[in-house]
């Protein structure tokens, strides 16, 4: 996909519903690789750990820092990512990566996530300003409604941050609110076919449903921040170091190995969010 780029009316659309599909983000060629290296990788499953959801269901998830030179890497530092959440994260200071994480969400087994905003989550790391970041889901498998896809409710990115909790072992988002806006906005499934992206801000609430099909869910998330955005209470470094763009080719093109130790895999048990 050489000469990516998102419109204007992309742009004014992620800013006016707090979300923005993008079809055939990535190629099926690319796709492919990087669907060999989820299935396949040791480094990717050594690191991966079990989280649980209110029931007992769990979702595998393999967290990682900095971004390495293998095909995820390659992707999450790609011209066109980084000019798509340069173009639609608020700010102007350089675009950095905070972490990327390999949903796994396994046929039967996988879990599901109570309504929340993922800055429920990062105001506990201290970033002080959320529209200066960003979360990019790529769907790895096709989601859909039977396997668990990501619910959102639109135009939430403009409540603010609702109070969130504990629930089980994830943080939630007030129901109370999450109630009220139900009955205010629409509630949209967002399905997507392997290689689409879903840009989605973060304080967009949503949720996914339990994978109860016979297919697995796989998608990669990678968030992004603006090197000014300094989270306070975070012991990595990865959110504030400005990313080298490479060519959009490099994850076809470049020889690229196993996803690193480089990586610098997140243990659950140091999540600052997860406290
Ligand atoms: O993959 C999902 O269903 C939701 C995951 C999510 O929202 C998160 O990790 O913050
Ligand atoms: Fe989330």
């Amino acid at each position: 996909m050489a000469n990516f780029k998102l419109t204007p009316s992309q742009a004014a659309a992620y800013e006016k519903d707090g979300y923005l599909i993008v079809r055939n983000f990535i190629s099926s060629e690319e796709l492919h690789k990087l669907q060999e290296v989820a299935f396949s990788d040791g480094n990717m499953h050594k690191h991966a750990f079990d989280l649980n959801d209110q029931s007992g269901k769990k979702t595998k998830l393999t967290l990682w820092y900095s971004p390495g030179n293998d095909v995820y890497g390659l992707l999450t530092k790609s011209k066109r990512m980084v000019d798509a959440v340069n173009l639609l994260m608020e700010g102007d200071s350089s675009v950095c990566h905070f972490h990327s994480k390999l949903m796994q969400k396994e046929p039967k087994v996988g879990g599901a996530w109570e309504w929340h905003q993922d800055y429920g989550y990062w105001y506990k790391n201290e970033f002080l300003f959320p529209s200066q970041m960003i979360s990019v889901m790529i769907a790895i498998t096709d989601a859909n409604k039977e396997n668990g896809c990501l619910q959102v409710i639109k135009e939430t990115h403009k409540m603010g941050r609702i109070e969130h909790g504990f629930s089980g072992e994830q943080v939630g988002a007030s129901q109370h609110y999450v109630d009220l806006v139900l009955k205010t906005k629409e509630l949209v499934f967002v399905e997507l076919k392997a290689g689409d992206a879903l840009f989605f801000h973060p304080n967009l609430l949503h949720r996914s449903e339990a994978n109860l099909s016979d297919s697995p869910r796989w998608s990669l998330i990678s968030v992004y921040n603006r090197s000014e955005n300094v989270p306070y209470n975070e012991p990595s470094q990865s959110s504030t170091i400005p990313l080298t763009a490479v060519p959009d080719e490099a994850l076809l093109e470049w020889e690229s190995g196993d996803i690193s130790d480089a990586a610098n895999f997140l243990r659950k048990e140091k999540d600052e969010a997860l406290k």
